[in-house]
C-alpha cells in the first residue's frame, strides 16, 4: 500500500486531516490511518516559512519536506486574511496570534466595519526530493468576532463562518469539518490522490 507522510508540527491539524479524509471513522494500520488506498503517516517536523504568498510558501515546505524524508509528502499551511486589511495577516497569521493573542486580533480590525476574514488551507503534495508540488486549497468565509468557545486550536474561537452562527471552536469536530477551508482542500486532494 502506498505511503503518504502528512509533515506538521501541529496535532489539531493532523487530527482533522485524518478525521476528514477516513470520512470520521478512521482506521489505524502500521503507524498510520489508512485512507482508500493509502496510508497516512505523521512526522512532526516544523518546516522553515519563508515569506511570500501562501502558494510560495506552502510550495517550499513541500519540497523541504520531501528532500528530508526522501519519500512522497503531503504539508499545508494555513492562513488568515482580513479583508479591511487587503488580506494581511495571510500566511503570517501564527506570528500575529502569538504575538497579539485573539483578543489582540480583534484589535486589529476595530477602525474597520469590515470584519469579514478569508480562511484558507492549501495542501502541497510532493512524490520525492525531484518532483514538482501539486497545491490543492480550500477557502472558507467569516466574520472575526470576539472569542467564543475553547481556544486550544489557533484562530478557532474568533472565526465565525459565514451562515453557521458558531465560531469554528464551538462548532469543533464533524460540524466545522463539514465546512471547513481544511475540508474544501483536503476533498481535492483525496480525490487527486484516488485517481493515481
Ligand atoms: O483550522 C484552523 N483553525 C484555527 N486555527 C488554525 C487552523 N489551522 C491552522 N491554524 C493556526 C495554526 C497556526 O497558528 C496558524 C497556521 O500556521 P501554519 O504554519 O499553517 O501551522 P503550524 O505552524 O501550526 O503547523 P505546521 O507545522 O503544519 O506549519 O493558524
Ligand atoms: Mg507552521
Amino acid at each position: 500500500m502506498p505511503t503518504v507522510t502528512f509533515v506538521t508540527g501541529n496535532p489539531k491539524k493532523l487530527e482533522e486531516v485524518v478525521a476528514i479524509l477516513s470520512d470520521g471513522s478512521p482506521q489505524s494500520v502500521d503507524g498510520g490511518s489508512k485512507v482508500g488506498n493509502y496510508i497516512i503517516k505523521n512526522e512532526k517536523l516544523d518546516l522553515d516559512e519563508i515569506q511570500g504568498s501562501i502558494e510560495e510558501v506552502t510550495i517550499h515546505k513541500a519540497k523541504q519536506a520531501a528532500k528530508l524524508l526522501g519519500a512522497p509528502v503531503i504539508v499545508e499551511d494555513t492562513c488568515l486574511g482580513f479583508n479591511a486589511l487587503n488580506n494581511l495577516p495571510g500566511p503570517y497569521i501564527k506570528w500575529f496570534h502569538q504575538k497579539l493573542g485573539l483578543d489582540g486580533l480583534n484589535k486589529l480590525l476595530y477602525g474597520f466595519e469590515d470584519k469579514s476574514a478569508n480562511a484558507i488551507t492549501t495542501f502541497g503534495y510532493c512524490e520525492g526530493p525531484d518532483a514538482d508540488v501539486k497545491l490543492f486549497q480550500g477557502v472558507t468565509t467569516g466574520e472575526i468576532v470576539p472569542s467564543r468557545g475553547p481556544q486550544d486550536f489557533g484562530f478557532d474561537s474568533i472565526f465565525e463562518p459565514h451562515g453557521m452562527g458558531k465560531t469554528y471552536a464551538e462548532l469543533r469536530g464533524p460540524q466545522k469539518n463539514r465546512i471547513s477551508h481544511r475540508s474544501k482542500a483536503l476533498a481535492k486532494l483525496k480525490e487527486f490522490l484516488l485517481s493515481q
